[in-house]
């Protein structure tokens, strides 16, 4: 199985901090998260894109996939965003606080007009919604399928617990649903599936414990919002080696017995049929993608 891209981390970088990002790019995050929204001052939103956007036209970014959290539609600043950014090469958005699909639509419609004004391919413009309100993660399917141009859905749980009138606690129970909504959606509309930030950067025990439940439960990767966080986020969804090597062994003695369109065989004790087979060429398609094997 291909992994076209692989999207385990997504480091937040304020767009008005341009020593961040440009430092930013060493820390080598599979994609750069340059945030509009809420990290940024109200009275700094135009110095921010404007910040970004010269970014965007001089900088090179080599293989990292390139994000901007743009400012929602319904604010003063997001169509604002989008009509300057695109232009500057910007291919990425998420759209924070994503709730229906008239939104995802409305937002989709002005990437086509801004696409077909500059002359840039149309659709090329991607979309990551990002569910971080109650009605969002209710939504979660519809979002995920609301226009081909969402590559990816987010989950945030700081809105999300702010929202639902709950502290965010380190067992995360009350951030239970919302996940699980979040990746059944995901998996259907077969979209990346992005957990949300922690923000208590220091504790890095609670952190890792929260990475490995968000890819035990199918999430594709974490939003960062410290340089720290990433070399921890890459190696929980970074296949181990152990593991690769058991699913070439799989992938070997399923094709040896011609088993690929169905039938059984038993590998070192274990029933292989068609679902172990898939789940190790996916094992493998990761660790391609990662480097970790040619
Ligand atoms: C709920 C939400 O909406 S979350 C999304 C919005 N929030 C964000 O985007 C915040 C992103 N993160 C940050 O701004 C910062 O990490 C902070 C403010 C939390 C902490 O920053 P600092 O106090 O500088 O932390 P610290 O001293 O540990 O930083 C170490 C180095 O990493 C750099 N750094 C820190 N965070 C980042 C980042 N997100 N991207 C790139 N570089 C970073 C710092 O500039 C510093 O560099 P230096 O050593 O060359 O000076
Ligand atoms: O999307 C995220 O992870 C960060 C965010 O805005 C939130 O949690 O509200
Ligand atoms: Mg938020």
């Amino acid at each position: 199985m291909e992994i076209k891209k692989l999207r385990r981390t997504m480091l937040f970088c304020p767009a008005t901090n341009p020593t961040m990002y440009i430092d930013a790019q060493m820390y080598k995050p599979d994609c750069l998260l340059f945030d509009l929204e809420d990290a940024v001052r109200y009275d700094e939103k135009d110095l921010a894109r404007d910040l970004l956007a010269e970014a965007l036209k001089s900088l090179s970014f080599g293989d990292i996939e390139v994000f901007a959290r743009i400012n929602p539609l319904y604010t003063e600043f997001g169509e604002a965003d989008v009509r300057a950014l695109v232009p500057a090469g910007l291919r990425r958005m998420r759209l924070p606080m994503c709730e229906k699909v008239e939104q995802v639509k409305e937002l989709d419609a002005l990437l086509t007009e801004v696409e077909r004004a500059y002359g840039i391919e149309e659709g090329s413009c991607k979309i990551q919604c990002s569910l971080e309100t109650p009605l969002g993660v209710w939504n979660a399917l519809d979002l995920a399928t609301a226009s081909p141009r969402v590559i990816s859905i987010s989950f945030g749980a700081e809105d999300y617990t702010r929202l639902l009138g709950v502290d965010r606690t380190k067992d995360a129970s009350e951030l239970q649903f919302a996940r699980q909504r979040v990746v059944n959606a995901a998996a259907i509309a077969k979209v990346d599936a992005i957990d949300t930030v922690w923000a208590d950067f220091k504790d890095i025990d609670g952190f890792i414990n929260e990475v490995k439940y968000a890819r035990q439960i199918g999430f594709a990767g974490k939003s960062c919002i410290h340089p720290s966080q990433v070399g921890q986020v890459h190696d929980v969804f970074t296949p181990k080696m152990e593991d690769v090597e058991k699913s070439l062994v799989i992938i070997e003695a399923a094709e040896k017995a011609g088993i690929e369109k169905g039938g059984v065989v038993q590998v070192n004790g274990k029933m292989v049929d068609i679902p172990v087979i898939d789940k190790a060429r996916r094992i493998v398609g990761l660790a391609k993608a990662a480097g970790l094997i040619k």
